[in-house]
């Protein structure tokens, strides 16, 4: 049996402090990763091949078992509800998803509306709360809905908390946190259960030890 690992890295935010991450545990990468607009990148000496994918597609590639295991951010596994397991909460892109609107304002009673980029997680939270809501599925820019009269209320990744901030918004509740987390293929898991065991236990001393050094890991 091949067993070789695949794993899942996401592009923007995530990538960098997740290529320390690995680096620190003690994996060789090649320079590639640091200059490079190639998508799957072999690292061969460590038996790894690395697919570099959008953050919200990584736990795609890892159910569908194209990639054994994957870096993805909690507000990604909440949304997509994917058949994966989550191994280890890796402590890094530290963010929080909440609800905020224009300040002193109510939600309009009659037809109240929620701009989100995670529509599942912004309907099951406004469930929980006695509250139907009529979701906007947007791709980003979320902030702009309730000052151009798009909803009343936006569902988003908050982190220094500086958009919300600049466009004048308020934060109303603070929904859940989010951190990266180290995910598997339930298949995989099984067939290379050594291999990514040993990975487990390599990223857990690194994050037992203070993991990445970004600043932001170390505000939440
Ligand atoms: N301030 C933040 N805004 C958005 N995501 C953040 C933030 N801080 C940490 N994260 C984490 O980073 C992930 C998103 O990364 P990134 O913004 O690079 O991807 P993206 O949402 O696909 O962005 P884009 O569509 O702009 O490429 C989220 O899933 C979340 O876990
Ligand atoms: O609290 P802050 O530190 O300001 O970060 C939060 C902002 O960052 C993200 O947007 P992003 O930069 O990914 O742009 P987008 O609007 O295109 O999603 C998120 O959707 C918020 O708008």
């Amino acid at each position: 049996m091949n067993n070789n690992l695949t794993i899942a890295m996401p592009k923007g935010r995530i990538f960098e402090e997740a290529l320390e991450l690995l680096r620190k545990a003690g994996y060789k990468l090649p320079p590639e990763f640091d200059d490079s607009r190639k998508l799957i990148i072999e690292a061969a000496a460590e038996g790894l091949r690395f697919i570099l994918a959008k953050p919200m597609d990584v736990a795609t590639y890892v159910e569908h078992g194209v990639a054994d295991v994957g870096i993805a951010g909690k507000d990604v596994l909440l949304e997509e509800e994917r058949d994966v397991y989550e191994l280890l909460d890796l402590k890094i892109s530290p963010c929080y998803l909440a609800v905020a609107g224009l300040p002193n304002t109510q939600m309009n009673e009659v037809a109240p509306r929620v701009a989100s980029k995670y529509p599942n997680v912004a309907e099951a939270y406004f469930r929980a709360q006695g509250e139907q809501v009529e979701i906007i599925k947007l791709n980003g820019s979320i902030e702009l809905a309730p000052l151009i009269g798009l909803s009343d209320r936006i569902v988003d990744i908050v982190s220094s908390g500086r958009t919300l901030k600049e466009n004048g918004l308020v934060e109303y509740e603070r929904i859940v946190d989010v951190t990266s987390r180290l995910i598997v293929n339930p298949v995989s898991y099984r067939l290379k259960d050594t291999r990514i065991d040993e990975l487990v236990t390599r990223l857990h001393e690194v994050v037992a030890e203070g993991g990445s050094s970004d600043e932001n890991s170390k505000n939440i």
